[in-house]
């Protein structure tokens, strides 16, 4: 699909902004009395891109989108738009759309008077509520009471009302929630046309899956706390695959491949070893010299979604049921949860400074 740009006639920037539609988040911090919802927090959303920004719950999008809208305060640091404050530009329903949440639509007034509405409110003539409708699929449902509206619809309303002043810039709090497969692939379509035009998208989310075909870079949070800015390919490229091991004696085993200069070895719950950084002739050498039978090796290669759940373990205090060293096997050196490979939700050993408001994945 294409977008189109049939919108209300371009307005210009004023001196003070670039025009560019960049978003530059600076040093961003915002504390709710003793919670750092936000920390020290930089990162800049091209123009041109869809940028995905992820997080756990209660990792901090949400609050860092309402900064970057205006709509609260930082502690410190900044965010400009093209340059300058949300609240310094000259046109800001035109410069950005946004959708932070989908419940604000007067239940019995249609979707297509629910736009004008907003149209007249931000100077934009009535004819685009339709174009907006017709944008977001739902010109069949103009005339229905948004208060019928499934929360897919809903979605479609919302970004519609993003759509009236025909924005450079693009602000989603995740706008899949409630999207049926069609839906998404939609969406995605949808966004990476509109920043095919030279706009800006960024657009949250709590789980890669969800946006990672749609996503060209990512910026990464966790509690608070960026862990990971850059494209989706750097990311994928940090991926290192790794070597699983079952033997007949594996504190044996342990012992040689640390001696033969293995370093990063793990044992599993169930007893196995994980070894990163090394490829399986060179295991199944040390485990020949150290003559201790291999009783299986498994190459694991983690996904995307892997390395996610990686970047943001720790987000929420508390082990799993059942976490704990294997039965009857004494801990060696290097002992510790397996790093990067599917490791659920809260993971780890506590650490995490706050808990987060739920823990839905
Ligand atoms: N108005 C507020 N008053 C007090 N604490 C708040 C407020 N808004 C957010 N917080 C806290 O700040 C932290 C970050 O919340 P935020 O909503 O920004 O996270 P999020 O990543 O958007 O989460 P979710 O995916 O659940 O929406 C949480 O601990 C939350 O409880």
């Amino acid at each position: 699909m294409t977008y189109a740009q049939p919108g209300p006639a371009p307005v210009a920037p004023t001196a003070r902004e670039n025009g560019s539609g960049r978003i530059v988040v600076q040093n961003l911090s915002r504390q709710f009395g003793s919670v750092h919802a936000v920390s020290d927090l930089s990162f800049v959303v091209h123009p041109g891109t869809v940028t995905g920004f992820l997080g756990p719950n209660g990792s901090g999008k949400t609050t860092t989108l309402r900064m970057v809208l205006g709509l609260i305060t930082p502690s410190a640091g900044s965010v400009t738009i093209s340059g300058v404050p949300f609240h310094r530009l000259a046109h800001p329903g035109r410069t950005v759309g946004a959708v932070l949440d989908t419940q604000g639509f007067h239940p019995r007034r249609s979707a297509r008077d629910h736009l004008r509405v907003y149209a007249a409110a931000s100077g934009v003539p009535d004819a685009r509520a339709d174009q907006v409708l017709e944008l977001v699929g739902l010109s069949s449902a103009g005339r229905r009471k948004a208060g019928a509206f499934s929360m897919g619809m809903r979605q479609r309303l919302s970004l519609a009302t993003a759509l009236l002043g025909d924005p450079q810039v693009l602000v989603l709090d995740e706008p899949s929630n409630g999207l049926d497969p069609e839906g998404i692939v939609w969406l995605r379509g949808f966004l990476q046309s509109f920043a095919r035009t030279g706009r800006t998208v960024l657009v949250s989310s709590h789980g890669l899956r969800e946006i990672e075909q749609t996503v060209d870079s990512l910026v990464v949070m966790s509690r608070g706390v960026r862990v990971y800015e850059g494209t989706m390919a750097e990311l994928g490229s940090r991926r290192r695959s790794r070597v699983l091991l079952r033997s007949a004696d594996q504190v044996g085993l342990h012992s040689a491949l640390v001696a033969a200069g293995t370093r990063d070895v793990t044992v599993l719950e169930d007893g196995r070893l994980a070894v990163t950084g090394a490829d399986v002739q060179h295991l199944g050498s040390v485990a020949l010299e150290a003559r201790i039978a291999i009783w299986g090796m498994t190459e694991e290669h983690p996904d995307l979604e892997q390395e996610f759940l990686q970047l943001t373990a720790g987000q929420y205090t508390g082990a799993p049921p059942g976490y704990g060293p294997p039965q009857g096997y004494g801990a060696p050196p290097g002992y510790g949860p397996p790093q990067g490979y599917g490791a659920p939700p809260g993971y780890g050993p506590p650490q995490g400074r706050h808990q987060g408001r739920g823990q839905s994945w």
